[in-house]
């Protein structure tokens, strides 16, 4: 059968410390995702986006009563409520999804409408562990806390909107890890969730590391959403990110990676986030987004 993407923008910087990575849906399309998709056999629906409120009109200095410091919950709800709907309705008509961020905080609505009517497992190519709540939280951008929030951790267990109801921990991979807080570590150690980080790739290279994810992820679920977040790439190969932390996977190690998640199933849903055209130089990190995503669709050199 052959696979037909559904493509949904989610253009919001509302999770970001910096402006810009709203963005991100419109490069990566200029940047030829359809294109790029299609010639590697995958049919294409483009969705438009979903609705966020413009940068302009929102309140800078908006502080939310219950939690204190975290920027823009209320925004973010909103999004994320918009996109599970998408993300669902997508999965329900047999197409995959492919969101296109925005910044991570959009991962929230993915999962969440991934995991509305199936099991799913997640892997995370991220510099980053995105497993700050709220109290823990070091910067109160909700783009560092999308993992936490779909798995109801901390103060994250009331907030209905945020539960992705059939994601387990234990189906939680993360890889490629660079810059984790203190209580993200702490987390990672006590909890189910398995971590790799550049050093286990340093040492087992990125096949074996990302078979082993993949193996992990799909254990006992229906499916795996792939989370792409481009800073999970060195800087060299990917400028265009907000947080970037230099050590990070190859323009070849990043391909072989999503070849591998073509080769196990393909991703049941997919989204590539935290491309800022802003910080970018000539639409470069879009159009590696564009061309890792086709890798991870299926498409090969030969
Ligand atoms: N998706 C991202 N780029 N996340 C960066 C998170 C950085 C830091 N850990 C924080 O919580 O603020
Ligand atoms: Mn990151
Ligand atoms: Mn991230």
């Amino acid at each position: 059968m052959t696979r037909s993407a559904r493509i949904i923008g989610a253009p919001t910087d509302y999770g970001a410390n910096r402006r810009g990575v709203d963005m991100g849906p419109s490069a990566i399309r200029y940047a030829g995702l359809a294109a790029k998709l299609e010639s590697a056999g995958v049919g294409t629906i483009d969705d438009g986006d979903v609705q966020a409120p413009r940068a302009e009109e929102r309140d800078p200095d908006v502080v939310q009563p219950k939690t204190g410091k975290t920027k823009f919950l209320k925004e973010i709800e909103d999004v994320s409520r918009q996109l599970a709907t998408r993300v669902s309705d997508a999965l329900n008509n047999g197409e995959t999804p492919l969101v296109l961020g925005g910044d991570h905080s959009v991962a929230i609505g993915s999962l969440v409408g991934s995991a509305a009517d199936a099991d799913i497992g997640t892997i995370w190519f991220d510099a980053h562990a995105d497993l700050n709540t709220p109290e823990t939280s070091p910067s109160g951008n909700v783009h560092g806390m999308p993992l936490a929030a779909a798995l109801g951790i901390g103060e994250f267990e009331e907030t209905v909107w945020a539960n992705a109801p059939r994601l387990s921990e234990e189906n939680v991979v993360l890889v490629g890890l660079r810059s984790v807080d203190k209580s993200e570590n702490q987390l990672l150690e006590e909890r189910g969730f398995t971590a790799y980080t550049m050093s286990d790739i340093d040492k087992r290279g990125i096949a074996a590391v990302t078979e082993e994810a993949l193996e992990i992820a799909h254990d006992g679920v229906d499916g795996v959403h792939i989370s792409l977040d481009l800073d999970w790439l060195d800087p060299k190969e990917a400028p265009g990110v907000g947080t970037p932390v230099r050590g990070g996977a190859t323009y070849r190690e990043a391909h072989a990676a999503m070849e591998l998640v073509a080769n196990h199933d393909g991703p049941r849903s997919f989204e590539l986030v935290e491309v800022n055209p802003t910080l970018d130089q000539h639409n470069e990190t879009a159009s590696l987004a564009t061309e890792l995503a086709a890798s991870a669709f299926g498409k090969t050199i030969l």
